[in-house]
Order: C-alpha cells, then structure tokens, then sequence
C-alpha cells in the first residue's frame, strides 16, 4: 500500500475521546490483575495516553510533510547519499510490544538532494505507528522514491523485537534484518553489496 493510501484510509475512522481512551486503560490495568483506583495508578491513564500520543505521533504526519524541501546546488554531486544508524523505537502491529532498532537508508540523487535528517524524521514517521519491520521498510522506500525521485533508493532496518524477547519463544537479542531495493539499486547486485558493506560497516 503506498503512502498517499495509508494516510486516507486512516482519515476514515473516529478517534475515541480521551475519556473513552483513559477508561480503555483502565480496563487493561484490570485485565492485568490490578486495582486502577490505587494511588500510584490513578494518574497512569492519564499517562499513558499522553505517552501514545507521542509514541504513535506518525499518525498525525504525512511523508509530504517531511520530504517536500529539497536542495538542487550540489556541484554536480551524483553518486549515493547514506545516512546510517537512525536509531528508532516503533510497535509491532502484532502484540503491541516494541521493537527497536536501526535504519540506514540510502539513495542516488538525480534532480536534487534532501536535507540528512528529513531521512531520520521520515524513519520516525513510519516508527511511531503500529508496524511490521516489513511494512515499515518498504514505506521508507516507496515515501522516498516517490516525493525525490531519485535514481534509486535503498533501506535496510536491523531490529530486536521485544515480543520475540519479553514473552512467547523468549529469545534474547535476536536480530531481524529486512531489505527494500529500488531503482538502480534493484537493478545493480553491486550497488546493493556497496550499500550493505557501507551501511554496516
Ligand atoms: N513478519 C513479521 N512478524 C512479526 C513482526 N513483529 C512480530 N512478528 C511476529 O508476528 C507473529 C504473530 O504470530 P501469532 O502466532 O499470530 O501470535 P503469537 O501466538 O503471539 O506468536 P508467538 O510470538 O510465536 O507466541 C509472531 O511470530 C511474531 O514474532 C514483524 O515486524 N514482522
Ligand atoms: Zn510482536
């Protein structure tokens, strides 16, 4: 699903109040055992959503809102730009646990280049949302490749999922790698390798 789609289809339900949202917590305190009217919990709802807010923040955001200044002047610089090592937290869409990781990304330019860290803000754009590191992934890709057009585009994210770690096969400090080629990038076996050994090295 492209990125334009995404933001329309998000457009098409209510969100609850935030009544609805602090009595929703509230429930979940006592699914988990606990008594919500306890001192220490009974400005949790409140907090929590005001964590949500922030945590799911890419909801409010469309990758134009990020990616639509660029620069032209680079002295006739055309080889790949990679920005590597954007740290970010995101939610898998699954159990809602975090997972967390890092994303390089990188790209050719053709008409002009972007501001270093329009990459690191659209990186938190898809992170702040429930995600899969797939999903995730190949929006970068397509968000960056339709607003620059460059002459490719290539992203790859390393990520812990905390529901693989916390709970379930409980396995610590496994690493999930995931990959989006596009344009050049898609057409060149070397360009993929350049980035990989650059990205990781
Ligand atoms: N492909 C993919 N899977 C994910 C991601 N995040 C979490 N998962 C997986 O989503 C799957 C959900 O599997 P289910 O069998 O429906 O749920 P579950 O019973 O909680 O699975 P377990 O985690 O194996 O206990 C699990 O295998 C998770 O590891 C992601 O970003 N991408
Ligand atoms: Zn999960």
């Amino acid at each position: 699903m492209d990125a334009m789609l995404a933001n329309a289809d998000l457009a098409a339900f209510e969100r609850p109040s935030q009544q609805e949202a602090e009595a929703a917590v509230r429930t979940l305190i006592r699914w988990a055992g606990e008594d919500p009217t306890r001192e220490g919990l009974l400005d949790t709802p409140k907090r929590v959503t005001k964590a949500y807010r922030e945590l799911f923040a890419g909801y409010d955001l469309a990758p134009e809102d990020v990616l639509s200044r660029t620069f032209s002047e680079v002295a006739g610089y055309n080889d790949m730009v990679i920005v590597k090592d954007i740290t970010f937290h995101s939610h898998c869409e699954h159990h809602m646990v975090p997972f967390h990781g890092v994303a390089h990304i990188a790209y050719v330019p053709d008409k002009g280049v972007l501001g270093l860290s329009k990459m690191a803000r659209l990186v938190d754009l898809y992170a702040r949302r429930l995600q899969t590191q797939e999903t995730m992934t190949a929006q970068i890709a397509t968000a960056l490749d339709e607003s620059l057009r460059p002459k490719g585009v290539a992203v790859m994210i390393e990520a812990e999922h905390m529901c693989m770690a916390m709970r379930g096969v409980a396995k610590q400090g496994t690493k999930t790698l995931t990959t989006r080629f596009t344009g050049s990038f898609q057409m060149s076996a070397a360009d993929q390798a350049r980035f990989i050994t650059l990205a990781r090295g």
